[in-house]
């Protein structure tokens, strides 16, 4: 799905040559500071590398639209995404953004399940704890339904045993849809159980 070759960004990564597979899901692992990030953030063009080229499904970031690239490849970062207004708000606005028809009150309620949510749609987001409005950006997310997910530690804020029964919950459904999902995350758990490519980034 992507490919990056001789990829060099400032003094912060240097990837010689590195593929990652569709339809999987890719754990991307390193210490604090390794670049993580960094990585996900290339591979949607929110930064171009200094040198090297990324190829998605064969075809050079340069030539791809950025805004028409984020649509397929949706980032949900470790600070999520979060606007004024209700949780059905937040939901929709992913679809407005992505030039999508609204989802039906079915599809919203079906989001909120797989990312284990129990809260009304109708519910203000402001009184939403840190963890619950990463859930609202990995719901809205789904409902999208891009083809990469970019999952830059999308449950850092839940306890082990609640980050597992979503992330399992979130796989599933992606799965079902043959999406792909590359995720950073620093819980070894989490990448133990789900991670079917593992990337190592090392310090340099
Ligand atoms: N725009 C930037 N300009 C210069 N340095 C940056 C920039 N963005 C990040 N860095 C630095 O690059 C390094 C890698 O950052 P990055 O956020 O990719 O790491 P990470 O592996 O995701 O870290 P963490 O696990 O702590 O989230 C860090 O030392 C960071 O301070």
């Amino acid at each position: 799905m992507f490919h990056l070759k001789k990829v060099r960004y400032k003094e912060i990564l240097q990837i010689d040559e590195m593929k990652i597979p569709s339809n999987r899901v890719t754990c991307v692992v390193g210490e604090s500071g390794s670049g993580k990030s960094t990585l996900l953030k290339l591979l949607n063009k929110m930064l171009i590398p200094d040198k090297g080229e990324i190829l998605f499904q064969n075809q050079h970031l340069d030539e791809r639209d950025a805004v028409e690239h984020r649509r397929e490849v949706i980032m949900v970062a470790q600070t999520p995404l979060i606007f004024s207004g209700s949780i059905e708000e937040n939901l929709q606005k992913g679809k407005w953004f992505s030039d999508q028809v609204e989802a039906t009150e079915e599809e919203l309620k079906h989001s909120l399940q797989v990312v284990h949510l129990h809260k009304s749609l109708d519910e203000n987001v402001k009184d939403l704890s840190g963890g619950e409005k990463q859930r609202v950006a990995l719901a809205r997310a789904l409902l999208i339904n891009p083809k990469v997910y970019l999952l830059d530690e999308p449950t850092s804020a839940l306890d082990e045993e609640t980050e597992i029964k979503v992330l399992s919950n979130i796989i599933q459904e992606v799965k079902k849809r043959s999406g792909t999902v590359i995720m950073v995350t620093h819980s070894k758990t989490a990448w133990e159980t789900f991670g079917e490519h593992i990337i190592h980034i090392g310090k340099r």
